[in-house]
């Protein structure tokens, strides 16, 4: 895989596409570039098989074109449907190059799904999705060239009810969103990107790149590596869940503050008990995490707003989500980062007036108004900070779908928040990491509470 990260909205995609142009390529030249790129990858997994290749009328056929002709010069048997005539002239000049008869149907061992990509405008007609499938069930591998046909580029929307399950997908040029956003990703087996020459440039989303941890400075203190506070409430089990992992996460120092008794509290978790405007006075606290097992009564708003008010680094996840107003915020200049799953986000829009927009605008909306990090979580994790590139976290395992692992999570940002070494992104990134990795060495049908225990080891990898 190439170590572009950067991912583009098709308009963003035609506009490089256009640089590109400008500097002497032409749509015919990048398509051959595409279509090369994209071939190999398909002559690798069909290993000498024949391959069928469905053609589209744009210039995702125009590539399918390219990879019939190259597959075909390599001396693999190739067929290619095309149910539409090519419209633009590099399909057209692609389709001549080739130089075969397409057919109406045919078996084998690969399907290539070059039908469209990025021009998609609406969802496959029957016809269409009929012949789709069709050829997909008629093939053992499937690989879909830049995206499978039939979903949205810019918001990985599913727009036919019945799609192929893809084993691989080539992105041609960048990663669009819909490699990397549920529910489009789910379908597209390994993602590989094939390089056509789009540069780089700093303002777009990207990939979360992986992050390298340091150990403690040689002269390092418990305080000097970050006390982080975690308020507690109605609900000890989360907050308890969170602390323990904020105590693996690189703070030197985790207490949880709460009035409840915390009865399985490790020896190492200092639980304190004074009230909360004591507790937060202590100029050595680095960051605090409240929202996991707060509960979202009368006692929790005030406790939440207080603590907003000190103006600490502050990580608000679960129950703070629900209680977070703009009032809150307001003149606060310590970092703030927010974690909402999808149902807290839509929670935080409704208070933040940033209702009706789709996701990525949501997060950036959000971020603005609060002037902090948003951590959208789900199987596609977004963060965004404002006049940052939105980050997007590639796929965690999905064991990570048990009860209290958001707890885990949020633990391991406060954790990272207290030690301070990066900017508040950075540090929600790094966390993100964290959980996956400890996720991915737990194994399968792990609990929140086993999780916590390959955090260690996870940490050791990023080392
Ligand atoms: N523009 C360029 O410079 C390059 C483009 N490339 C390829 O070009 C693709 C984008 O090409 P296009 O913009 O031509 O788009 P597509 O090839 O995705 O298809 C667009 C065409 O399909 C029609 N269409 C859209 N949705 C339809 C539907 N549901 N049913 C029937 N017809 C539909 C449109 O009216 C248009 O004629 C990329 O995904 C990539 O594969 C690559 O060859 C690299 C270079
Ligand atoms: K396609």
């Amino acid at each position: 895989m190439l170590s572009n990260r950067q991912i583009l909205t098709v308009a963003q995609m035609q506009a490089a596409e256009q640089a590109l142009i400008d500097e002497g390529e032409s749509v015919s030249s990048l398509m051959e570039k595409a279509g090369t790129g994209a071939a190999d990858w398909v002559w690798r997994m069909a290993a000498g098989r024949p391959v069928t290749v469905l053609c589209g009328p744009g210039n995702n056929g125009g590539d399918g074109y390219v990879i019939a002709r190259v597959l075909t010069e390599r001396g693999l048997k190739v067929s290619v449907v095309a149910p539409l005539e090519p419209k633009t002239d590099a399909a057209r000049k692609a389709r001549a190059a080739w130089g075969g008869e397409p057919v109406e149907h045919a078996t084998g061992s690969v399907f290539v799904d070059c039908l469209f990509g990025s021009g998609l405008t609406r969802g496959l007609d029957e016809g269409l999705e009929h012949l789709l499938l069709r050829l997909a069930r008629a093939h053992d591998l499937h690989i879909a060239v830049d995206l499978p046909s039939g979903i949205d580029a810019d918001s990985g929307e599913v727009l036919n009810d019945v799609l192929p399950i893809y084993d691989l997908t080539i992105a041609l040029g960048a990663w669009k969103f819909a490699h990397w956003m549920m529910p489009a990703m789910e379908m597209m087996g390994a993602r590989r990107l094939v390089d056509i020459g789009v540069g780089e440039d700093g303002e777009t989303a990207r990939l979360a790149r992986r992050p390298h941890l340091s150990p403690p400075e040689m002269d390092a203190h418990k305080y000097s590596r970050g006390l982080l506070g975690v308020i507690g409430g109605v609900m000890p089990g989360a907050s308890l869940l969170a602390a323990r992992a904020a105590m693996h996460g690189g703070a030197g120092y985790v207490k949880l503050f709460t009035t409840h008794p915390v009865p399985q509290a490790p020896a190492e978790l200092v639980v304190e008990h004074e009230s909360l405007s004591s507790l937060l006075a202590d100029d050595r606290l680095a960051a605090i995490l409240i929202g996991p097992g707060l509960g979202r009564d009368a006692d929790a708003h005030a406790k939440l707003a207080w603590t907003l008010g000190c103006d600490l680094p502050t990580v608000c996840d679960a129950d703070a989500l629900h209680l977070l107003e703009p009032v809150m915020v307001e003149g606060r200049t310590a970092p703030l980062i927010v974690t909402p799953h999808a149902g807290e986000l839509e929670a935080l829009g409704n208070n933040f007036g940033s209702v009706g927009l789709d996701r990525i605008d949501q997060l950036t909306e959000l971020a603005e108004a609060i002037e902090g990090v948003v951590v959208a979580k789900g199987p596609d994790t977004m963060i965004d900070a404002p006049g940052d590139p939105v980050l997007i976290m590639p796929p965690a395992t999905s064991w990570l779908s048990a009860a209290g692992t958001g707890d885990v999570l949020a633990g391991l940002i406060g954790s990272r928040l207290a030690v301070g070494s990066d900017s508040p992104s950075g540090h929600a990134v790094e966390a993100c990491w964290l959980h996956a990795e400890a996720a991915r060495l737990a194994g399968p049908a792990f609990t929140a509470g086993d999780l916590i225990d390959y955090i260690p080891a996870a940490y050791g990898n990023f080392l």
